[in-house]
């Protein structure tokens, strides 16, 4: 059974402020929005449009979850993007940070292109990553520590569609 968290109302209205976050954050816009694929699509394309600068957009494709509900551990770049980082304000867009893992193996990655700088958006984070080797600068969503799907979520490549965040709990 699905319990709904987050309605698409509740969503809109965070995503909107967000986007006005990032805008005021980034007064010279000079910005690459960095997708982390495929979690991050919908919440990229409604969020893009509420910051109101110049950017750039490109996309990263990793995988760790496969059809589990639980991370394996191994974060796998599956894409790597074309466009040069070195330099650039990275923003980089998760649908959610749960374990941390893929993050801490990104922000690695990223930070050896030697970006301007880097700073992570997720829409939503379960606090429960200890570990966590940046921090998460702007979050839209304090999530309760349950298996979550909905608005780019996927449990098994389902679900992604839906247009409000629910828990499978
Ligand atoms: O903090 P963590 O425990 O690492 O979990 C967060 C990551 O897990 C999910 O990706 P997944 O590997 O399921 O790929 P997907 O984006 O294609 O769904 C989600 O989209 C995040 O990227
Ligand atoms: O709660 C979640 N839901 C969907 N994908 C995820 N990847 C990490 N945590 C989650």
């Amino acid at each position: 059974m699905k319990r709904v968290v987050f309605d698409a109302g509740a969503i809109a209205t965070r995503v909107q402020e967000l986007g006005a976050d990032i805008t005021a954050a980034y007064p010279d816009g000079d910005l690459l929005v960095l997708g982390l694929l495929k979690g991050s699509f919908i919440f990229l394309s409604d969020l893009v449009r509420h910051v109101n600068r110049p950017l750039q957009v490109d996309f990263l494709v990793a995988s760790s979850y496969g059809d589990a509900m639980e991370s394996s551990g191994v974060v796998r770049l599956l894409y790597d993007p074309e466009t040069e980082l070195e330099g650039k304000h990275i923003l980089l867009v998760e649908d959610i940070v749960d374990s941390g893992r893929t993050l801490n193996r990104l922000v690695e990655l990223l930070r050896e292109r030697n970006p301007r700088s880097l700073e992570i958006c997720a829409l939503l984070h379960k606090h429960i990553a200890h570990e966590l080797r940046h921090p998460t600068r702007f979050v839209g969503f304090d999530a309760p520590h349950e298996f979550l799907v909905g608005y780019g979520l996927d449990h098994a490549e389902n679900f992604r569609h839906l247009p409000y965040v629910a828990s499978l709990q």
